[in-house]
């Protein structure tokens, strides 16, 4: 972040979003965080919130609620603070010529609806083709927390996951796909418990070649450890 004090930030920022004029060199999280609202700001909405929902901020056993939903808040979106290229970039090249798939399957996921701001819940398996070099596993699960820890549609998380994936590794193909159940759906408007949503995306080999492809479909839902019942 270049360095400015406070009154220079305040001046190039007014609570009018429309009105925002941010140094071009900055990436949209540094951006994000300059338009950020103070955390009095964000309990004070949080009290407007319960109010709205017809109760009162006041009583003892809310007093404390709009602490805990800003905290709620800093967990659920800490993604917008990370950069899920960093973690890609420690490989390991000694896999002796390795160079069959790779699969994570079943990776929990949690995000949020950006359209009403309730859960995603699902898995994401993810896949890729090593070109030389591999990443630490853990690294592939990563990538998918920082996505899912922002306000999302779940086309976009797919596709952000198997971009990033594909720009920093540079392998000869990713797949991801992504199995979720949105509470927007389930918990209310239509209010269809079991609807699960699915979306891939694949690149490189996985998008070329069908018996790769097919290969990856098959590893996914072989022994599939049973549906979203639980979310
Ligand atoms: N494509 C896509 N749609 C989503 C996702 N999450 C939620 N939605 C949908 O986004 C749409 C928003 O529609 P709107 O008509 O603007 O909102 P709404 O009046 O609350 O709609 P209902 O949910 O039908 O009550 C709804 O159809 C949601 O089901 C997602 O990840 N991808
Ligand atoms: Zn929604």
């Amino acid at each position: 972040m270049p360095d400015r004090d406070q009154s220079e930030r305040n001046a190039a920022v007014s609570n009018d979003s429309a009105s925002l004029t941010l140094p071009k060199e900055l990436l949209p999280a540094q951006a994000h965080r300059l338009a950020k609202p103070s955390r009095e700001e964000a309990e004070e909405a949080v009290r407007t919130l319960l109010r709205w929902a017809g109760d009162d901020p006041d009583r003892e056993g809310l007093v404390g609620t709009p602490d805990r939903v800003v905290r709620a808040y800093e967990e659920f979106f800490s993604g917008y603070d990370l950069d899920p290229t960093e973690i890609l970039h420690r490989t390991f090249e000694e896999t002796d010529g390795y160079d069959e798939m790779v699969l994570l399957r079943d990776i929990r996921l949690e995000s949020h609806c950006e359209h009403h701001v309730v859960p995603i819940i699902g898995k994401a398996h993810v896949a890729y083709l090593p070109n030389r070099r591999v990443v630490g596993i853990s690294k592939l699960a990563r990538v998918v927390e920082i996505y899912a820890r922002r306000l999302q549609i779940q086309e976009k998380l797919t596709a952000q996951i198997a971009n990033t994936i594909n720009d920093v590794l540079q392998p000869k193909g990713v797949a991801v796909v992504i199995e979720a159940a949105h509470q927007c759906m389930t918990t209310r408007g239509i209010h269809k418990p079991g609807v699960t949503m699915v979306t891939s995306r694949m690149l490189g080999a996985f998008r070329d070649d069908p018996a790769t492809r097919r290969e990856f479909m098959a590893l996914i839902h072989n022994q599939h450890s049973g549906g979203l019942s639980n979310v």
